[in-house]
């Protein structure tokens, strides 16, 4: 099976008591082994493997390739049912690593065989929130509705329509807003007017830009809206063919940036681990969260996310303890649900941090 890096002994007891937060992690690519399990079997005509929908410890892909493991999960996840179970087994799995505070994002997808409609998937996700909250687990879970850029102006549009309603009829738990797909496909400037709609209206963002390489002026122009957010931004930065334009505007408007170590690695879109462009931003003392991207799909957690981070780049205790605090101040939950999150986490920083 998919086993993540084994996290024994006092060490992991750290990492995974530590109180976190986790801002960037994508529904259908945070399926666990475990719920694919179920799902293959429900499913036995698609003859799904595990290789399919895992990329293991020590493997990598192209992103092109990664790409192509979340059409195996799409089919594999295609009914209300489907979601709905998916949704609140990656919601429980995150809450038993640590996670207090959860943002989840997802793409609304249209299914002509089983009758879904973009408004129905997303209705199926708040209820698997909301079923969740009922059970009163410890993690206070809120939605982005995604764009997929693959699929252009119009469904962009509509898809900020639906957020805006969302917005202002689920409680409070549809916050923003996600654009995500193939960074190979299409272009910004299509979104624009959509991204810009959403801003308006009240709903944030976050962006994934300069995932990939060469996409200057595409990120110069979604800077400006500017995003409240920002995935990845791998290439910012001027070493790797970014330009100091690029991180000005950045550090300028307190982006903060969502970094994903293992995605960026196994996605090879990062040669290793020390090379990370955490380490560059970190050391501007620019706001960094620490996310999973895909925890099903690449094998990981949060918990060992944080690990790695501290292990590769030599963080202490007391600096892994501050960079999960620092995420509250990156949430787009309202100004209490922040109050009662740094209530939570001095409460357990005695305890913890001991
Ligand atoms: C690895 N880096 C990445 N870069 C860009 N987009 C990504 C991504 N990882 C995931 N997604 C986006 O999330 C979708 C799967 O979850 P949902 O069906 O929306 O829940 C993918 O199809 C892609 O659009
Ligand atoms: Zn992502």
């Amino acid at each position: 099976g998919c086993v993540a890096l084994e996290m024994d002994g006092e060490e992991g007891v750290f990492y995974r008591r530590l109180p976190k937060v986790e801002l960037h992690a994508h529904l259908n690519g945070s399926v666990s082994y475990q719920t694919i399990e179920k799902l293959s079997k429900q499913k036995p005509h698609l003859n799904i493997e595990q290789n399919m929908t895992a990329i293991g410890k020590g493997q990598r892909r192209t992103l092109d390739e990664c790409f192509q493991v979340f059409k195996v999960i799409h089919q594999l996840v295609d009914a209300e049912e489907d979601i709905l179970m998916v949704a609140k087994d990656v919601i429980t799995e995150f809450s038993a690593d640590g996670v207090k505070y959860l943002e989840l994002r997802s793409t609304p997808r249209e299914e002509k065989n089983t009758g879904l409609t973009k408004r129905r998937y997303i209705e199926t996700v708040l209820s698997a929130i909301q079923q969740c909250k009922n059970e009163e687990l410890d993690i206070d879970v809120r939605f982005l509705v995604a764009i997929d850029r693959r699929n252009g102006t119009e469904v962009a549009m509509e898809t900020v329509k639906l957020a805006e309603e969302f917005m202002l009829s689920s409680d409070g738990l549809v916050v923003g807003l996600d654009l995500s797909g193939d960074p190979t496909v299409g272009h910004g400037r299509d979104l624009l007017p959509a991204l810009q709609r959403a801003k308006n209206s009240g709903l944030k963002l976050s962006l994934h830009l300069s995932e990939v390489p060469s996409q200057l002026d595409e990120t110069d122009l979604l800077l400006n809206l500017p995003p409240d957010r920002i995935g990845h931004g791998t290439f910012l930065h001027p070493e790797v063919g970014g330009s100091k334009s690029l991180v000005d505007k950045v550090l300028k408007n307190h982006i903060p940036l969502e970094l994903c170590l293992t995605s960026n690695v196994k996605g090879q879109t990062v040669p290793c681990y020390s090379k990370h462009h955490f380490k560059y931003w970190y050391q501007l003392g620019h706001p960094c969260v620490i996310c999973t991207d895909d925890k099903g799909v690449f094998c990981t957690d949060l918990s060992q996310e944080y690990q790695l981070a501290a292990s590769t780049f030599g963080l202490s205790r007391e600096s892994v303890w501050n960079l999960s605090q620092q995420a509250i101040d990156c949430i787009f939950a309202e100004d209490s649900v922040k109050q009662q999150l740094r209530q939570k986490w001095a409460v357990l920083k005695p305890q913890v941090l001991k």
